[in-house]
């Protein structure tokens, strides 16, 4: 996987920056603010079609402005490949692969497996559940196209259903076969992805460990425990024994929406028990879990995206992350830094080629 060039216009302070990128790594520096992160989460729109930071579209086209494009010029599996991603205020956002736009956006997801690894990435261990079920969810998506297309079925019929319960609780009526069958529909669906979901933890659990060790040099045992109701033999029977709750709270409180990861440390939540350095080791561990598991199914290194993190980490972990990077565990990087020195300094005994790109104020300097 290899990001040529992009093109961002009218993008958040980048009215209409071209950059030419290196197969290695590529280091963006600034001043904070400059639009360093602006750059990274374009190319995140070009992988899954939405941002990192701002999940509201309208907000991320140049203010007064009424339209946004990023143009990426990808190789994959060795093949050239231009995607844009276009968003007009009021309008539907549009993917196009060489040229030709894509019926839905979600077809996309999955093209350019990516992984991010960012600051406020331990929000991820101290937030609540539905970060880490946006994680895993954006993870599987990547990873299996049919899980992307189950997750948005799910999404629809949870919503059909949380509105029919209200319809009931405002007007009185009961239409129970409607119920019963949005009941069967989510009763499925949550079987069918929480099975994915522990299939790809099992699959993930020695990587993390192996990434833990590497990365921190720790002995502890580490792992993620799938809290979920859906693998219960019964949960059919489970989830119809809430009906009179739901119908109750206008909601449904049975199904995957309700999952939760618990991330362990030792057997104990490492939210409770984990040091800082724990917590960032853990999460660190887990990218690269993440990035692992892409490059195995793809046979192709995904793009890896590191937002400030010689900022936000100790000189422990940047050595070992670096140690990993000069060993060719990954394939193309880009990073951000808003002190120039420093990133020199860690990058300079690296073999892979670096290109440094100077931001001001959304306007680019290579
Ligand atoms: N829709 C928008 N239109 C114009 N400018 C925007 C828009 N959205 C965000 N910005 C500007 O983008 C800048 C932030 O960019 P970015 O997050 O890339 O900074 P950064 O260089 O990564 O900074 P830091 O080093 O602090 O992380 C801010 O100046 C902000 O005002």
């Amino acid at each position: 996987m290899l990001l040529e060039s992009i093109d961002l216009i009218q993008f958040k302070n980048h009215l209409k920056t071209n950059l030419r990128f290196s197969p290695g790594i590529n280091c963006i520096v600034g001043l904070n603010g400059s639009g360093k992160t602006n750059i990274l989460d374009a190319i995140h729109y070009l992988s899954l079609t939405k941002s990192a930071v701002q999940s509201s579209d309208t907000l991320n086209i140049s203010h007064d402005l009424d339209f946004f494009s990023i143009i990426g010029k990808f190789q994959v599996e060795n093949k050239p490949l231009e995607v844009r991603c276009s968003f007009e205020a009021g309008k539907k956002k549009q993917i196009f692969q060489n040229g030709s736009p894509l019926p839905k956006t979600s077809d996309h997801v999955g093209m350019i497996p990516l992984v991010l690894i960012a600051p406020d990435d331990t929000e991820l261990i101290k937030g609540g559940s539905e970060g880490r079920r946006k994680f895993f969810d954006g993870l599987l998506s990547q990873l299996d196209h049919g899980y992307l297309d189950q997750l948005i079925r799910y999404h629809h019929y949870l919503k059909q259903r949380n509105a029919l319960l209200k319809q009931f609780a405002d007007t009185g009526g009961r239409d129970l076969t409607l119920l019963g069958s949005y009941d069967q529909e989510l009763i499925r669906l949550s079987v069918e992805l929480a099975q994915k979901r522990k299939l790809l933890l099992d699959e993930m659990a020695p990587v993390l460990q192996e990434y833990y060790k590497k990365i921190s040099s720790g002995l502890e045992q580490v792992s993620v425990n799938y809290e979920t109701e859906a693998l219960r033999p019964d949960f059919g029977a489970y989830f119809h024994s809430l009906r009179q709750k739901d119908l109750i709270t206008k909601n449904s409180n049975a199904g995957i929406h309700k999952d939760d990861f618990d991330f362990q440390i030792g057997g104990h939540p490492i939210r409770k028990i984990g040091s800082q350095g724990q917590q960032k080791s853990f999460i660190i561990a887990l990218k690269l879990a993440q990035f692992e598991i892409f490059e195995k199914s793809r046979g192709e290194k995904p793009l890896l995206l590191l937002d400030d993190i010689f900022d936000k980490l100790d000189d422990e972990r940047i050595a070992k992350l670096m140690e990993l990077v000069s060993q060719g565990n990954f394939g193309q990087i880009f990073l951000t830094d808003a002190r120039p020195e420093r990133s020199k300094t860690i990058l300079a005994g690296l073999e892979s080629e670096v290109f440094y790109f100077e931001v001001e104020k959304g306007v680019v300097k290579k």
